[in-house]
């Protein structure tokens, strides 16, 4: 199935704008693994089957299992959820981008290779080098638009000139741009930090109905509210509100996994109650 189809069909279903990220960090996870060979994908795979029910999404961030050397526990994850949990969508959080015949490589490595059904990618290069993961029609594209971390404002914000010579942030432009010319096949979607409700505000106005991802929420401490307030769509959709500490290591002992359960859930209600 599509991305933006198994998105809006999980939405729906699941009545959860919840994606859960998918960081492991083997320092926080509960003793019972510390002898575990295989510890990486075994939390993970708990921390999914925990969670799956009130999650629209599952967010693996690539690097957290590459600097482990655990990109095999990642495909086994990935593959885990598409068998275990159908119609789920499965985000690599990548942040790729880079010149033509290298993003070709990395289109194929996150839609290939780890059979993800998105990716988040990084539009500063232009057009050409996000363009293997447009022309995936059936996959999702997840560009940074005005990310949730403290420099956000140092790039993201500079003054650029508009076409009728007004002058507007930098993520303002990447917003329009990537909803008028880079949306063809209709399978784009924004990163917006919760940390920065009124840019939430102020994309939505300019993409209309385009999914946001929005990490930020929990450990980084976005307003929930605030966040679904100003970027939920007509619909009271449109948001992939994404928390990955906050649900992982919500309990480091025994019952990690019902915890991460309930802080998912948790999420979900709080999400539910402003759209
Ligand atoms: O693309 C992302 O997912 C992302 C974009 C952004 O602007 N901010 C951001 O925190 N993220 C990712 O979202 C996750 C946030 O984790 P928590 O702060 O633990 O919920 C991390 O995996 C980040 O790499």
């Amino acid at each position: 199935m599509e991305f933006m189809q198994a998105l809006r069909q999980r939405w729906s279903n699941a009545d959860s704008l919840v994606c859960v990220g998918l960081d492991p960090e083997p320092a926080k996870f509960p003793a019972r693994f510390g002898s575990d060979p295989d510890a990486v994908f075994a939390f993970c795979r708990a921390i999914v089957d925990a969670t799956a029910g009130h999650a629209c999404a599952f967010k693996p961030q690539i690097a957290h299992f590459a600097a482990l050397g655990a990109e095999d526990a990642l495909t086994r994850l990935i593959a885990h959820i598409h068998a275990a949990h159908p119609g789920i969508p499965v985000i690599l959080d990548a942040k790729r981008g880079d010149i033509g015949s290298t993003a070709r490589h990395y289109a194929a490595e996150a839609f290939d290779r780890y059979a993800a059904d998105a990716v988040t990618a990084n539009p500063y290069l232009g057009r050409d080098s996000v363009q293997p993961f447009l022309d995936r029609a059936d996959r999702g594209v997840v560009i940074l638009c005005r990310t949730s971390n403290p420099g956000a404002a140092d790039l993201q914000d500079l003054p650029v000139q508009a076409a009728g010579g007004t002058q507007r942030p930098l993520y303002q432009h990447v917003a329009e741009t990537i909803a008028r010319d880079w949306n063809g096949h209709g399978n784009c979607a924004l990163v917006v930090g919760a940390t920065w409700p009124e840019q939430l505000r102020e994309v939505r106005a300019i993409v209309g109905d385009m999914p946001f991802l929005v990490p930020g929420v929990g450990a980084q401490g976005g307003d929930v509210e605030a966040v679904v307030r100003n970027a939920r769509t007509a619909d009271g959709t449109g948001l992939m509100v994404s928390s990955s500490r906050a649900i992982l290591y919500a309990s480091q002992g025994d019952d990690f996994a019902d915890a991460a359960a309930a802080a998912a859930q948790a999420l979900k209600e709080q999400v539910n109650r402003y759209r």
